[in-house]
């Protein structure tokens, strides 16, 4: 795991852009694993403006998110189906059915879980994931506590992340209650893995993290194992690490 630390969350949204662009112009076939929440906006931001600058094509490009909320149609403003049409999908070239969100009104939630993991393996899986992280050490929306071994399952969200995300919706009690997610196994099965985290709220557990154990309490620990991750993070998101794990990980 290496650390590129950054000043700013502009740089951090600059950097994160820069090296997905650089992957689909590798390879114009890749399988993205992409993220939801505020981090994420103005790295997908500049992925639209590098596409009408520079026409960086999405023609052959496939995405898998994170996760969804259950009970929230794709046109409901706060489900991610939303959120990525909003965001990023309607400016680019990417087809629509090249795009994999989990989908929260499934009749068999079960069932599209045991679906949504397949196609991801019968996409070949996934070549670059980008990962938030909660406060809490969630990634996706896999929960402290949760097994390591996981793949894509429903999740009941833990309260402070339902407070967390409520400053989307107009009160807590809209926030849904239950998820699916991608599992943390299914995300260390990606091939490369991006985890961005900006400013002070991130402080903590970005502290936690790097000087911490790995351990299912802060999920987000396990990537210490995954052979290629690179963590884009912003001084304030830093600002709480030791020198010696500055030392080892920060570049
Ligand atoms: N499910 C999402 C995660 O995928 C996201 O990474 C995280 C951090 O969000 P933010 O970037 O808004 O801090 O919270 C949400 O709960």
């Amino acid at each position: 795991m290496r650390v590129i630390e950054v000043n700013d969350y502009y740089e951090l949204s600059q950097k994160a852009a820069e090296m997905i662009i650089d992957q689909v112009r590798k390879k114009p076939d890749s399988v993205l694993g992409l993220a939801t929440g505020e981090t994420v906006l103005e790295t997908y931001a500049a992925i639209v403006n590098d596409y009408q600058q520079n026409q960086t094509s999405y023609r052959h490009i496939r995405t898998f998110n994170l996760d969804e909320y259950i009970g929230l149609a794709a046109d409901h403003p706060n489900s991610y189906h939303y959120y990525m049409n909003e965001h990023l999908f309607r400016f680019i070239d990417i087809p629509m059915s090249q795009t994999y969100i989990p989908n929260g009104l499934a009749d068999d939630i079960p069932e599209e879980c045991i679906r949504y993991e397949k196609l991801i393996g019968q996409c070949g899986g996934i070549d670059l994931q980008i990962l938030g992280i909660g406060r809490n050490g969630h990634i996706g929306f896999n929960e402290p506590g949760t097994s390591f071994d996981s793949t894509t399952h429903v999740v009941e969200l833990a309260h402070s992340t339902r407070k967390a995300n409520s400053r989307f919706f107009s009160s807590l009690e809209e926030v849904p209650t239950h998820a699916i997610t991608m599992g943390i196994a299914t995300i260390m099965k990606s091939r490369q893995i991006i985890l961005l985290a900006s400013g002070e709220r991130k402080a903590h557990i970005m502290s936690q993290l790097l000087e911490g154990e790995v351990t299912p309490n802060i999920p987000a620990s396990i990537l210490k194992t995954h052979p290629n991750v690179t963590i884009i993070a912003d001084k304030e998101a830093l600002s709480l690490i030791g020198k010696e794990q500055r030392k080892v990980y920060v570049q």
